[in-house]
């Protein structure tokens, strides 16, 4: 990691997480500003960006994570830097990123999330394709039962991402 922008201050640190193709960096690249640092994890290939999100004048740091299917069986390389950087990286807040249209096979790593205890939300994104199915999800059921915040997102029209940013506020700061 390119040490001069290496995460080493007291800034806030938060999570993108989630499977390959759930859209988290488009909600990553809507969120931070504009010049995000994509950095080479030491050893390995595989990338992190990092970027800023400024609330109330505090700078908190996002960090888009790569794609993982399971956090408790990691096999490849990103699964594995995933779940180091998770494990390693003292996140004062994690974001789980589903397609709404898996939510089933999805909710499994959510759970994995919350056995680990970290404060989190979950994000239902590409809910414009999930309606099209004819599935729509009870976010606030949802959340009573999982007993964390849940919204739902389209990120690529910016849906929920207001929504998002204030749940965000309001967990770190
Ligand atoms: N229809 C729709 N497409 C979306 C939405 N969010 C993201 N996408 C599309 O989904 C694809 C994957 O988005 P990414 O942001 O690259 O997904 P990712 O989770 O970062 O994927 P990895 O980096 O491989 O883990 C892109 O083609 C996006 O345009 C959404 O809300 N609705
Ligand atoms: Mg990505």
């Amino acid at each position: 990691m390119n040490t001069k922008n290496s995460i080493t201050t007291n800034d806030k640190k938060v999570y993108l997480v989630g499977s390959p193709n759930v859209g988290k960096s488009v909600i990553f690249n809507y969120l931070t500003d504009s010049y995000a640092l994509v950095s080479n994890y030491p050893g390995t290939t595989v990338e992190l960006s990092t970027g800023k999100i400024l609330i109330e004048g505090q700078v908190v740091r996002l960090i888009d994570t790569p794609g993982i299917y399971s956090l408790y069986f990691p096999i490849s390389e990103e699964e594995k830097v995933t779940r180091k950087v998770l494990m390693t990286g003292n996140p004062d807040l994690v974001i789980h990123v589903i397609d709404a249209k898996n939510i089933e096979k999805m909710l499994v790593m959510t759970f994995e999330l919350l056995e680990l205890g970290y404060n989190l939300i979950l994000v239902l994104n590409i809910i414009d394709e999930a309606k099209k199915l004819g599935i729509s999800i009870n976010t606030e059921l949802l959340s009573n039962i999982l007993g964390i915040p849940v919204v739902g997102t389209v990120s690529i029209t910016g849906q929920g991402m207001r929504e998002l940013f204030f749940l965000i506020s309001k967990m770190v700061i």
